[in-house]
């Protein structure tokens, strides 16, 4: 399988290149060149398969024949050891709970999926490879985990001073070792900026043996499409669910997209933001205007300028009415997402994470229209990672904590502060 570049369609790289490298010199993002929608044969059996099948068996008509079959088998085996259980929290209403990995939030397919992945890539290279990530909470914790103690990487993380939960906050610096967290004083956008104005320069790229592992990377994107086959499936046969989609960085969304093309049946997008709410408008519009990004109790959705807008558009053809025919935008604020995580709690026992409450919101504006689609809402995050808010509304000690986040919270914090400027990030390189 080759890639080519949103900004350049005729610039073709092998997935070595698009993976290691993450980003072509254009400024662009790497896209499989041709996606083919899953055989016959899948569709025979993929509602019996493990999640780790499934996953095998989009992984593979995505990526070709870049990996071995027993390489890529042993890749998704390794990295997908969790499960992703849809939960039916209300009628035509269910909940796809993507916590259940080791850092508690969805982030957890991707990183773990890419860090093997760049392992077997660099099988036979032995030169140190720096992954830079850019965090507004849960990618930051997740890389984090899945590459410590890797021999051959380390991580420099840029977080928001400010801007991430005290949870989230200590998934990302108390692992030590190739692990490294600079506070920038700075929205995430501009951590997103540092990191992307450090790759754009070619020399310190090669240099440093620079990657990314922020949804940039294609390789993030590719595990996050194996749970949209999963959560269809859970349903009855015959209904095509109404993916609502909490969404900040749109790494999910274009997942779910990509998830589309290789067949899965959707009956819609809905794209649900906080005040953040740059795609929204855009689908409203057509104009496409970031803002700087605001804070808000749903952090992790706190971005201004989404980088996986450039997929969506190239995956829509840059036609914006045939994108809002797919895709609903809607966007909340902090005041009704603490009101949907009460009200998600009395009327029926399931505790929702303020994400997943902004989802929760936006798939009843859904069902105002259309109240018989199966809606499933993406809750990216465990609640405990926001037990602040959570606690506000629902009363302390209402959110059990799981042991394995618990156990960082008397952790000492270790991060070098840095401004936003994209520089800092040299003296760490
Ligand atoms: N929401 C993210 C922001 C980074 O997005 P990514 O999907 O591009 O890694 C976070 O939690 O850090």
């Amino acid at each position: 399988m080759q890639f080519y570049s949103t900004n350049n369609k005729d610039l073709r790289v092998d997935l070595k290149e698009a993976v290691i490298r993450s980003l072509p010199a254009d400024n662009g993002l790497y896209m499989p060149e041709t996606i083919t929608p899953l055989p016959a044969s899948f569709w025979e059996n993929w509602r019996e398969m493990s999640l780790p099948e499934l996953g095998f068996h989009v992984a593979k008509q995505i990526l070709g024949d870049s990996i071995p079959e027993d390489a890529l088998r042993d890749i998704v085996n390794e990295a997908i050891n969790f499960d992703a259980p849809v939960v039916k929290i209300a009628e035509h209403t269910h909940v796809l709970e993507l916590f259940h990995g080791p850092t508690l939030a969805f982030k957890d397919f991707g990183a773990r999926f890419m860090a093997r992945t760049m392992a077997y890539l660099n099988r036979d290279d032995d030169s140190m490879l720096t992954v830079l990530v850019a965090t507004s909470g849960d990618t930051g914790g997740a890389v984090a985990s899945a590459f410590h103690n890797v021999e051959g990487t380390r991580v420099i993380i840029l977080y928001p001073k400010g801007g991430v939960s005290d949870l989230q906050e200590k998934q990302l610096t108390t692992l030590g070792g190739n692990i490294t967290a600079l506070e920038v004083d700075g929205s995430f956008d501009d951590c997103q900026a540092m990191v992307k104005a450090n790759f754009l320069d070619r020399d310190l790229m090669e240099k440093y043996n620079l990657t990314s592992a922020n949804s940039i990377n294609i390789s993030r994107l590719i595990p996050q499409a194996f749970y949209y086959f999963n959560a269809a499936r859970q349903l009855e046969e015959g209904k095509e669910p109404v993916f609502v989609i909490p969404s900040g960085n749109f790494g999910n969304l274009t997942a779910g997209l990509l998830a589309q093309k290789l067949g899965l049946q959707v009956r819609h997008w809905v794209a649900a933001t906080n005040i953040n709410d740059t795609v929204p408008r855009y689908l409203a519009d057509g104009n496409y205007e970031p803002l700087p990004s605001s804070p808000t109790i749903s952090n992790a959705m706190d971005v201004g300028a989404p980088s996986n807008f450039a997929r969506m558009k190239d995956l829509f053809g840059d036609d914006w009415e045939a994108m809002r025919e797919n895709i609903s935008g809607l966007a909340f604020g902090d005041d009704e997402t603490r009101e949907a995580i009460k009200a998600v709690k009395a009327n029926t026992g399931y505790t929702i994470d303020p994400h997943g409450a902004v989802g929760i919101l936006a798939a009843e504006a859904w069902h105002q229209a259309s109240p018989e689609d199966e809606c499933i809402i993406l809750e990216t995050a465990h609640p405990s990672k926001f037990l602040p808010t959570m606690e506000e509304e629902l009363g302390k000690g209402s959110v059990e904590i799981p042991e394995r986040l618990a156990c960082l919270a008397d952790l000492p914090k270790e991060a070098h502060q840095v401004s936003n400027d994209p520089k800092e990030v040299q003296k760490f390189l």
